[in-house]
């Protein structure tokens, strides 16, 4: 990457899963780079990458880290799973507000690049989208059935109008570009990884669901790292500015069924893959019960749901899109990855079956998933026939 020795890279969210290991790679390459996050790193840091406790809601800790900086990677966000899904107010904060505070300070303090992490929600909302391109329309913003995607897209949208700000110090513009990743994969990942391995080991994964021919994508982190890079070079001058004002599609370039790119990690952790395939339609059904009932109780007690609305299409509508203008204008050439590592990481902390549960336990288990079947199937009956 040109010019990365002698550039300040700032990560917003630098000490969340992705911003961490984009840090080390800028490291690794020679850059001094500034972790700007909430909480401090949860690994062990070289001592000249600099960590900047700090919330980029507060426009004046944001505005002070940005000092001396050539290029922001906009990376913190919050509320995208989890119980962070039912903190609205949060979620705005931190995905708009932050966002704008983040454009302001680079304006304020002459920083000339950004880059923004995005994602595939900004533009899917359930509907099948088949090798989809940057040309496709921002979703409606009302047809978002989560806050998280909502406020992620009108995040993007400020940070592509925010492109050829003129910068407060006179010394040039503002470039900004926008990358939308699918989902983050990788050895160490926190968000979606551990909480599948939950559900394997507890016994709940036991069906799949949608279409065997739906097919979605997914990131691996090291690609992920790589087009952040390319992106943030291909907005200087030396590229152009070719980046500038654009979004793009980031995947691994493979479509595959949702479950079956979970195969290996199931199977590599010595579980039955499930042979039971359910209707998307009554899998959605039951996340809407399931998000209603967080609504009402989760202010009192606020449980990890199951499954959200948005989970529910991410997973089992196809939507995937086509690599071809990351390619030709970033020149991103996504790398083949598998789940080995992953299995390994798992395997390493004590995951994995050791021994059989016992007749009983699974007996259970059967039990109780058919009971939640039959109530979610029946209490579909009043709805039909409303
Ligand atoms: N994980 C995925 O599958 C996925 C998919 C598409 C897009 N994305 C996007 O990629 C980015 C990184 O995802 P991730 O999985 O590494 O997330 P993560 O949750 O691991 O990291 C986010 C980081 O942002 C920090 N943060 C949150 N609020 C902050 C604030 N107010 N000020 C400063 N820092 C704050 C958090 O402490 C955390 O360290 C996010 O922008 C996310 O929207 C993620």
């Amino acid at each position: 990457m040109e010019n990365v020795r002698s550039e300040t890279f700032l990560i917003t969210g630098g000490c969340g899963y992705f911003g961490y290991r984009l840090a080390r790679s800028l490291h690794k390459g020679g850059a001094r780079v500034v972790l700007f996050d909430t909480a401090p790193p949860k690994q062990e840091t070289p001592e000249d990458i600099q960590f900047v406790q700090g919330d980029i809601c507060d426009y004046a800790q944001i505005a002070r880290a940005v000092v001396g900086v050539g290029c922001v990677f906009h990376i913190a966000s919050y509320g995208m799973s989890g119980r962070e899904q039912l903190n609205r107010h949060l979620i705005e904060a931190v995905n708009v507000q932050g966002t704008q505070n983040v454009l302001k300070a680079c304006v304020e303090h002459g920083v000339s690049r950004l880059v923004y992490t995005s994602t595939f929600n900004v533009v899917f909302g359930g509907q099948v989208i088949e090798n989809g391109d940057e040309s496709l329309p921002y979703l409606p913003l009302h047809l978002h059935p989560d806050h998280y995607s909502r406020t992620k897209s009108l995040a993007e949208m400020s940070v592509l109008k925010a492109n050829g700000t003129t910068l407060k110090d006179g010394s040039g513009l503002l470039r900004t570009c926008a990358l939308r990743p699918a989902g983050i994969y990788g050895p160490g990942e926190q968000r979606h990884l551990p909480r599948i391995v939950g559900y394997i080991e507890k016994g709940i994964f036991r069906f799949v669901y949608g279409e065997a021919s739906s097919l979605v994508e997914f990131v691996h982190v090291d690609n992920l790292v790589s087009a952040h890079k390319l992106a943030a070079e291909a907005l200087t001058s030396q590229k152009q500015h070719c980046s500038a004002g654009q979004a793009y599609f980031i995947s691994d370039g493979r479509p595959v069924n949702n479950f079956e790119f979970f195969r290996p990690l199931v199977e590599g952790l010595g579980y039955p893959f499930p042979k039971v395939r359910l209707p998307l339609c009554l899998i959605y059904f039951f996340a809407f019960l399931t998000e209603m009932i967080h609504h009402l109780i989760g202010p009192f007690y606020n449980f990890q749901p199951l499954l959200t609305r948005t989970e529910v299409y991410k997973t089992g509508v196809t939507h995937y899109f086509s690599m071809a203008k990351a390619k030709a204008e970033l020149g991103y050439e996504p790398q083949e990855y598998n789940l080995d590592e992953v299995v390994q990481w798992f395997r390493c902390r004590g995951h994995g079956k050791t021994s059989c549960r016992s007749f009983l336990g699974r007996l259970i288990l059967d039990i109780l998933f058919v009971a939640a079947l039959v109530t979610v199937a029946l209490s579909f009956l009043p709805v039909v026939g409303s």
